[in-house]
């Protein structure tokens, strides 16, 4: 039966939508029986009524059309065609998914999935090909393919959530330093009040920047991403500084000049894992506040509690000084930065995938090592993982009581606010990635439960959740090697065929049951 849906699924998308939903429904109830019998006692309680279910792609991943309709060029264009051996199999996004052109079929997938919301990104360069707002005209085409797509999203039931930033700088402001140069939080102010004039009539929900971490750490601290700065000693501080800039003045423009009429709310997405101790020592304890902190505080900390983690400053300025440094390493924000960033987010987001097992490192506390001075040897944390957590690829490790811990901390750190998870999901190797996903359903039902209960039994307020992702599609540096989607997307196709995969009919049940059982009957 499933396989019967999923090669029918997509000549029914341009005849006939309802006959999709049937043969979803008919799925659902021949194979999920054995599906939820096969996970692992799944939480049977329904999700609140107003909790919103939904998936994310962001624009380089998907959009393909590089150059195309007056879009600019931006940094991951550059980097993959500059170095292409820096992406697994020389991939690049010149086409991706194609969505640029498709974007009425994934519209499609999405209405038969029956999601409540989309998170989406706009590519900056997109809507001003030279990235910046003050002497650019605005790309009249990219205002045309976002206004259309939103319009289409909101007429279907489907509440979009719009990240501004999702890595894609124009390489205008990258030959400016990127995110090194602190004057790239007033470029991306102005940009976003740019796409707050334009959509916010119809957006009311944004995201400023996805995952800071992600690109301050693997795009200046490592170099493994773009724009390839290894710069570990003090380029993600730098990076981390300009980042929670741009973010708070963001804020403030959409909070002072648009909020009373557009009535919409702003958000940074913050990701980090789950870290456990390693062994049920103090130093491990400590070694796993030392890298939330590090990590997840580095972001958070600044916009809700204010500043710097205490213990980030102490250790980097100390470190510093020891190293012989004239100054800290880590940027300190003035008085006035600190009041200005504290309390810039409506909801809290949060991207989040996996666990790791943390462990003091041996002498941290009282040697330096000239040769290592970095923001990792600043943390003095060794990771590991436990052999027992389910994986596929390397950074993703089932650990659904991880997220639960993750979501409690968030409660308990930052003022117990309303929570968004903006991304979670599990990734495959291409070798052992298909249509028939059960691992991929396996994964999602067990961090769902483990959200249920951290509603319900926690207290913790948590208003929706994503998935990430949509479809297959471009990740980053790992190309096409990697695959999170609920739809397959045959990349060696011209056309980019999509076809669904188990998980997809398996979160279609979720969310027309919304509860994690295909006999809604059975959840209370
Ligand atoms: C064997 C020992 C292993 C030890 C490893 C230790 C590493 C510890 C440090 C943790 C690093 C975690 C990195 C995780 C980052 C993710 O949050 C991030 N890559 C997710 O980014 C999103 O990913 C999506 C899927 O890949 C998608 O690409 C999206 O655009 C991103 O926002």
């Amino acid at each position: 039966m499933a396989m019967y849906s999923r090669t029918v699924i997509f000549s029914c998308f341009q005849i006939n939508v309802k006959m999709m939903k049937i043969l979803g429904i008919i799925w659902c109830t021949f194979v999920l029986g054995y599906t939820v019998a096969a996970t692992d006692s799944p939480d049977n309680r329904f999700f609140p009524e107003d909790f919103s279910l939904g998936v994310a792609t962001a624009a380089f991943q998907i959009e393909g059309a590089w150059n195309e309709s007056g879009k600019g060029e931006q940094l991951w264009d550059w980097w993959m065609h500059t170095y292409p051996d820096k992406t697994l199999n020389r991939d690049s996004g010149d086409v991706a998914c194609d969505s640029y052109h498709k974007w009425n079929e994934d519209l499609e997938l999405l209405k038969v999935l029956g999601v409540n919301h989309y998170r989406l990104s706009i590519s900056w360069s997109r809507i001003l090909p030279n990235g910046w707002a003050n002497i650019n005209t605005i790309n009249e085409e990219g205002v045309k393919y976002y206004r259309t797509l939103l319009e289409a999203l909101i007429e279907a039931g489907i509440t979009p959530y719009v990240t501004l930033y999702h890595w894609d700088l124009p390489i205008t402001l990258h030959q400016f330093g990127g995110w090194q140069n602190p004057i790239i939080a007033d470029h991306f102010a102005a940009y976003a009040r740019i796409c707050f004039e334009l959509f916010g009539d119809i957006v009311k929900n944004w995201i400023t920047l996805n995952e800071p971490h992600s690109y301050c750490f693997l795009g200046y601290g490592t170099g493994y991403h773009a724009p390839g700065y290894a710069l570990p000693s003090e380029g993600v501080y730098k990076c981390a500084y300009t980042s929670v800039l741009a973010h708070a003045k963001a804020w403030h423009i959409y909070d002072e000049e648009f909020r009373a009429t557009q009535k919409g709310r702003v958000s940074i997405v913050i990701d980090s894992p789950w870290f456990e101790p390693l062994t049920d020592t103090e130093q491990d304890r400590e070694a796993v506040q030392r890298e939330l902190d590090f990590f997840f505080g580095l972001y958070a900390n600044p916009i809700y509690n204010g500043n710097w983690p205490e213990q980030v400053i102490r250790i980097v300025d100390a470190r510093s000084e020891l190293e012989g440094y004239s100054y800290s390493r880590l940027p300190k924000f003035t008085e006035e930065e600190i009041q200005y960033i504290k309390g810039t987010s409506d909801f809290f987001s949060v991207n989040t995938y996996s666990a790791y097992l943390a462990h003091h490192q041996h002498n941290w506390d009282e040697s330096i090592d000239p040769d290592e001075v970095t923001y990792y040897a600043d943390q003095g944390v060794v990771n590991s993982v436990d052999p027992a957590w389910a994986s596929d690829v390397e950074w993703v490790h089932k650990v659904p009581a991880g997220f639960r811990k993750l979501l409690n901390y968030i409660h308990n750190t930052f003022g117990q606010p309303e929570i968004v998870v903006t991304e979670n999901g599990w990734a495959q190797n291409v070798t052992t990635a298909g249509t028939a996903d059960q691992d991929r359903i396996t994964y999602l039902s067990e961090y769902l439960s483990a959200l249920l209960e951290a509603i319900y039994e926690d207290g913790v307020n948590v208003s929706a959740y994503t998935v990430w992702s949509l479809m297959d599609n471009l990740e980053w540096a790992n190309g096409y090697q990697q695959k999170l989607g609920l739809v397959e997307v045959d990349f060696s196709d011209p056309e980019r065929t999509r076809t669904a995969k188990d998980s997809y009919f398996w979160y279609q049940m979720v969310t027309k049951n919304r509860c994690l059982y295909s006999d809604a009957s059975l959840c209370i």
